[in-house]
């Protein structure tokens, strides 16, 4: 290695180290220690070298001897994970559980990673947090949690985003990584990640009621991009906020990922490498697949590979590696309605019809005042949805008027897909529609005009 590249990695650790320093700090001057026990604020502690672990004290074996009585654990087990290290990568619904059993069981070190802060809409199923520490780092509330439950453990909590520039220098202090990430482009930063650092990856994911499980990148299995050479298209990709999901399911499988983790570092063996496990809460059924075998043609992998470094993820899958929703801008100025003007609109008892179309199970969380057709996203172009709106339109005309025609959804992304699907469908009708969407939707609605309207 040349000198140059020597100094860009030490200036790289340095940079890491700071930013944990600066974390650390941070939570013992806010209010956060009142409600987070103090984390162990020496530093260089959580970088002790854990192979010098070597024999289990009387307290390591009063506190796992119901593990230790396992032929698979046994003392030689137990002291493998107190020597072992895990990442994890996202402190939400699969880190929280991940992470209370990895401490529990007596990992040596733990990281976890996240860039956010707890919010009330986390707390069905992120269940580390509390009430209390809601807009406090993820990371330092999952740290707080699980050193409250063990602390022998060392544990070092990072409050950033993974991303290109720290990903490999975070992950090469780590044994085992777990993706408890929420996106497309954290996936594919990950698995490449430790890919090039040669770390095994225990990837979960969870939506509605089903959930998945498998391990890349470990005894010669395949890797994510073996699988999934190209991402899925940003728009087919559905997250918890938009599809929902029910608690218990990421806590099933952050759960697992946790097994997989803890038989990794006890040097046994993964039951999912090149093997893919299906849950489906619905139904309560579990299902092993076998899945492709690593691909000589991997371009991070295989043969052959091009992939060296660490690329540029967002752009590689055309979407941020958060699950944030961002603005989409697809309409004109003159086709989108503030609303102040709707409600202005509605003060006045200026004729309208309005189109919601979200879920009706969204409708019955809340809705605008006014009436209005239920058109949902998935039945857009449907002949029945053409007919509701002609109808509507034969309402009109006898009025004589322009009607416009306001469509509203959540966020205000959807309802301008919605009116340039609308706009196609009555192209070959003699009616002449003005479609408007509700700029921002109802959380726009509920922050500018009425604060007491839900937000969900
Ligand atoms: N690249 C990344 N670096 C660090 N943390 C990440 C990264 N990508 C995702 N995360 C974190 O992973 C976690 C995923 O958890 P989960 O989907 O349960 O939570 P969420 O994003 O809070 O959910 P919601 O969609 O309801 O807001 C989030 O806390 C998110 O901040
Ligand atoms: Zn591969």
């Amino acid at each position: 290695m040349n000198y140059e590249e020597e100094i860009r990695r030490l200036k790289e650790d340095l940079e890491l180290k700071k930013s944990e320093i600066v974390h650390l700090k941070s939570l013992l001057t806010t209010n956060s220690s009142e409600v987070i026990p103090q984390i162990v604020n020496d530093v260089e502690k959580q970088w002790e070298d854990l192979s010098s672990h070597t024999k289990l004290s009387n307290n390591e074996i009063a506190r796992y001897s119901r593990q230790l009585i396992l032929p698979e654990i046994g003392v030689r087990g137990q002291l493998c994970l107190s020597q072992r290290s895990v990442l994890i990568v996202g402190a939400g619904g699969l880190g929280c559980p991940a992470s209370i059993y990895l401490a529990a069981a007596g990992i040596g070190r733990l990281g976890v990673v996240d860039y956010d802060e707890v919010e009330l809409s986390n707390l069905h199923r992120q269940i580390l947090h509390t009430e209390r520490r809601i807009g406090i780092p993820k990371s330092a509330s999952v740290i707080g949690a699980c050193q409250q439950l063990n602390s022998d453990v060392k544990f070092v909590p990072y409050h950033l985003q993974l991303n290109s520039e720290n990903a490999l220098n975070l992950i090469k202090h780590y044994d085992v990584v777990l993706d408890a990430t929420d996106n497309v482009a954290s996936r594919y930063l990950l698995n490449d990640a430790c890919v090039l650092a040669g770390k095994p990856l225990v990837s979960g994911s969870a939506l509605r009621f089903q959930g998945q499980l498998t391990v890349y990148n470990h005894k010669g299995g395949p890797c994510y991009r073996c699988l999934f050479p190209k991402p899925p298209p940003p728009e087919t990709v559905t997250n918890c906020s938009d599809g929902g999901v029910l608690g218990v399911v990421p806590g099933i499988i952050g759960c697992l990922q946790a097994l997989e983790a803890i038989k990794i570092a006890a040097g046994m063996d993964s039951s999912f490498s090149q093997r893919l496990l299906l849950f489906d809460g619905l139904d309560g059924t579990f299902r092993g697949v076998s899945i492709r075998k690593k691909s000589l043609g991997c371009l991070v992998c295989g043969d052959n590979p091009t992939i060296t470094k660490l690329i540029d993820y967002e752009q590689f899958c055309g979407a941020g590696a958060n699950d944030k929703d961002q603005a989409l801008h697809i309409l004109s100025e003159n086709e989108r309605i503030k609303p102040k003007e709707y409600k202005s609109m509605l003060d006045c008892g200026t004729p309208h019809v309005l189109v919601d179309v979200r879920l009706p199970v969204e409708l019955e969380i809340c809705h605008l005042p006014a009436p209005a057709i239920n058109i949902p996203m998935d039945s857009l172009c449907k002949e029945t949805s053409k007919e509701k709106l002609l109808n509507t339109a034969k309402v009109l005309e006898s009025s004589g008027e322009c009607v416009p025609i306001i469509v509203v959804c959540r966020q205000g992304n959807d309802s301008q897909v919605a009116v340039r699907k609308f706009k196609e469908l009555m192209q070959d009708t003699d009616c002449h529609f003005v479609f408007k969407d509700l700029l921002g939707g109802l959380t726009s609605w509920a922050k500018q005009i009425d604060n007491t309207f839900p937000v969900y």
